[in-house]
């Protein structure tokens, strides 16, 4: 188990806001809340960024995280996240946000506390990129974006 530095930013985190755990041991994600003042009516199609509470250091360049929707909320009630996937660098030690967004067709409310988005922690390479003017043939070569066809 990876050891990485927190920070709580909103006491009710870890009081009357659970702190994120794994909920099951084979969890990949832990559940990120929603540190609100007030319940929050996201109408279809809007957007809005909201706070967890805590700050990560993960102080490691060969691991990043990634902030993932939760998938009921996402398939049941639309609620997904504004760039798809947030991306967290090992060198970020600001809030933690989520962007929330309302992808379905009607509003949601979303209540203080409330686990809206999971966070998950990622191996990664860093490359060097060195430049070539032409690569060794493969098999694929150039073709793409459907260019194996769909069966
Ligand atoms: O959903 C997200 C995505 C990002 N971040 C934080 C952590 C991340 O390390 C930082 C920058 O994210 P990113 O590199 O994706 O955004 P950018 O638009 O490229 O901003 P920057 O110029 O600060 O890198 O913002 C979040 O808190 N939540
Ligand atoms: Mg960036």
């Amino acid at each position: 188990m990876h050891k990485i530095q927190f920070k709580i930013l909103d006491d009710r985190l870890g009081g009357e806001f659970p702190l994120p755990n794994y909920a099951t041991p084979g969890s990949a994600g832990l559940d990120l809340r929603a540190c609100l003042d007030a319940p929050l009516d996201l109408a279809p199609g809007q957007t809005e960024l909201l706070p967890t509470g805590m700050a990560i250091h993960i102080g490691d360049p060969g691991l990043a995280a990634v902030i993932l929707p939760r998938s009921g909320l996402g398939h049941k009630h639309g609620i997904v996240l504004g760039n798809l996937v947030g991306l967290i660098d090992s060198d970020y030690q600001g809030q933690l946000m989520v962007s929330c967004w309302n992808r379905g067709d009607t509003t949601f409310r979303i209540e203080p506390g409330e686990r809206i988005a999971q966070l998950v922690f990622v191996p990664v390479v860093q490359a060097q990129l060195e430049q070539v003017t032409s690569f060794d043939a493969s098999e694929r070569g150039e073709g793409g974006f459907g260019h194996t066809g769909t069966r």
